[in-house]
């Protein structure tokens, strides 16, 4: 058998992908066309014009291009397409099982209704799991800067499609919103089923961390990248095996790691830490999941033994059945011996 290159390697290899906000998979060309056909207007003059106002010093800046970006999403369709974009995109990139987040109140704060962004997106997972066979979970992410009353409102919206959604996150500028102020609202999530997640340590300090873990309870964080500043927190989430969801080029893009050659992922792995490789916001950060695996492949030399250890873990990190983790890491197994 002969040896194929990292490129290819990473290109074939089967993955999920657990940490993608569907809004920030919003491609400038797409922008264009759904303002159009809904009289919107795009501050910026161009395609071009608005890809090169994508340079953030940090997370508020780049908050504040997306969430105008997402102003021109008016109808049911025009969520299906954002979605079904993302998922012909990932499909080529061998994405097989996908989790991805909503913030609904980006969407309602503006007049649009819960209904019709659920029912969107929802559709065009269903239709990417008939043509493309992509599993998928649903993530209703709170935005953090608004108060504790909004994220309840917004539970409530979210009652009559539990059987869509799996889990409950937190998301937006994280300095200064801690865990704390969700807990209650991440308490009644818990009550009625929903797991949950919190965006925790990206920019925001390893305390945070600590209180999404022990008030908000969730089974995953994403980001998490500062827990390497405090030892007993590495050594709880070791024993724990809860998962980190990482974004390399987020990180780059944002300014939480100056090069990717500083990027922590080979020392967490390395310490026993659960990581896994995800695209974030792949419209705004130049590239979707193979780029993510590629650069971080590239900048830290890494064999195709840790590229197969980061896609088995993008699976035993899911939230899928026992069963169907066993399945996909065997064939994640199956792919490194014969590649
Ligand atoms: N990287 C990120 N951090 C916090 N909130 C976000 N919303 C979309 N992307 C985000
Ligand atoms: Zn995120």
């Amino acid at each position: 058998m002969s040896e194929i290159s990292i490129k290819k390697f990473i290109e074939g290899i089967p993955k999920a992908e657990l940490h993608l906000h569907i809004e920030g998979t919003f491609e400038p060309e797409l922008m264009f066309e759904i303002a159009k056909r809904n009289n919107k207007i795009i501050s910026h003059a161009s395609i071009d014009e608005l890809r090169k106002a994508y340079s953030f010093n940090n997370l508020q800046e780049f908050l504040d291009i997306y969430y105008a970006g997402a102003n021109v999403l008016i109808n049911e369709q025009d969520f299906y397409d954002l979605t079904w974009a993302y998922l012909t995109k990932v499909h080529e990139q061998n994405v097989v099982h996908v989790e991805i987040f909503f913030d609904p109140q980006t969407h309602t704060d503006r007049g649009i209704s819960f209904d019709t962004v659920i029912r969107g997106i929802h559709k065009a997972l269903e239709d990417g799991k008939k043509q493309f066979g992509i599993s998928f979970k649903l993530i209703m992410s709170f935005l953090r800067h608004l108060d504790e009353a909004s994220a309840f409102t917004t539970l409530e919206q979210a009652l009559p499609y539990k059987n869509w959604i799996s889990g409950v996150g937190l998301d937006s500028s994280e300095i200064g919103n801690p865990p704390s102020k969700f807990e209650r609202v991440f308490e009644k999530a818990r009550e009625e089923g929903f797991l949950t997640v919190a965006h925790a340590g990206e920019e925001g300090p390893a305390e945070y961390i600590w209180e999404a873990l022990d008030l908000l309870k969730i089974t995953r964080i994403d980001h998490g990248n500062r827990c390497l500043d405090d030892n007993s927190l590495v050594q709880k989430l070791v024993e724990l095996q809860i998962p980190l969801t990482l974004c390399p080029l987020s990180n780059l893009e944002l300014k939480v790691v100056k090069d990717l050659k500083d990027h922590p992922i080979v020392t967490m792995m390395n310490r026993g830490l659960l990581v896994t490789v995800n695209s974030d916001d792949p419209a705004y950060f130049g590239g979707y999941m193979n780029e993510n695996y590629q650069s971080i492949a590239d900048a830290l030399q890494l064999s195709k033994k840790q590229i197969t250890e980061l896609a088995k873990n993008s699976f035993s990190a899911s939230w899928l059945t026992d069963k169907e983790k066993e399945n996909r890491i065997t064939e994640v197994e199956e792919y490194f011996k014969n590649n």
